[in-house]
């Protein structure tokens, strides 16, 4: 399927360059509208969409479960993870190859990590019964993640009929930022402890994709920690057994 190449790699780059990292270095977060265009960005949503009609959306996982609290109070978001190679996944692979070459004319001047990697991409929806995500920090102990770039895909969106704004707290700032979650937005935010967030409860389909760029440094040391925490919990299993 032949997308206009909506976006040149020169206007790629000024975005880049005059937007993101100027607000990333002074507010910690950013938000860009109309990334895709309208014929490009539907072609993400209507593959979203076929990805929620054909069940491939489970519901997201807690790191540890509580015991009588249900997992659909904390986060009531259902969730595939993609690379973007799988068929149904072209206009997602388009746009992850956007975000990806919009990250890199970043990198070198966010500071001095080094960003080579990322996570897959999480598609989530939220069903529209009231479940949102409470606030919470997406890397609070140094996982390696660095950055979150979520991109929209709600047409029509109407906050104070739908809810499921996203509220970010950055820290030591006497505010708060409400972000609607439009068709066709981009946002990054600094995923540690600078951004604490929540998704208010949401009363109409949310549909969002979220890729996470790792520090090639804290993701190695995170690496290094947790398979020495595996190593050492085999040994006391066996040394127990
Ligand atoms: O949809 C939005 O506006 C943001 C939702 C959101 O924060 N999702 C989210 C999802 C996560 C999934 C796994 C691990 C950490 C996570 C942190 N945050
Ligand atoms: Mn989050």
């Amino acid at each position: 399927m032949p997308f206009i190449e909506h976006i040149s790699y020169s206007d790629l780059e000024r975005l880049a360059l005059q937007r993101l990292v100027p607000a990333l270095l002074s507010h910690g977060f950013c938000y860009v509208d109309g990334l895709l265009g309208e014929l490009a960005g539907s072609a993400v949503l209507d593959q979203v969409v076929e990805m929620h009609n054909s069940g491939q959306l489970q519901d997201g996982r807690l790191a540890g479960s509580i015991p009588g609290v249900s997992r659909r109070s904390i986060r009531g978001d259902k969730i595939a993870w993609v690379s973007g190679s799988e068929r149904g996944c072209e206009a997602i692979s388009f746009l992850l190859n956007l975000i990806d070459r919009l990250i890199s004319v970043c990198a070198s001047r966010l500071g001095d990590k080094a960003i080579q990697e990322r996570s897959k991409a999480m598609v989530a929806c939220y069903p529209g019964n009231g479940a949102g995500y409470v606030k919470h920090v997406d890397n609070p102990n140094h996982d390696g993640r660095h950055l979150t770039c979520i991109y929209y895909l709600n047409k029509n969106w109407n906050p104070k009929e739908h809810g499921g704004v996203l509220r970010i707290f950055p820290e030591s700032k006497p505010y708060v930022v409400d972000i609607k979650p439009l068709f066709d937005r981009l946002l990054v935010f600094w995923s540690d402890r600078r951004n604490p967030h929540e998704v208010q409860p949401s009363y109409a389909t949310r549909y969002a994709i979220t890729v996470w760029y790792f520090d090639s440094e804290e993701r190695a040391q995170a690496k290094k920690r947790f398979r020495a925490l595996t190593a050492s919990t085999e040994q006391k299993g066996c040394s127990s057994s």
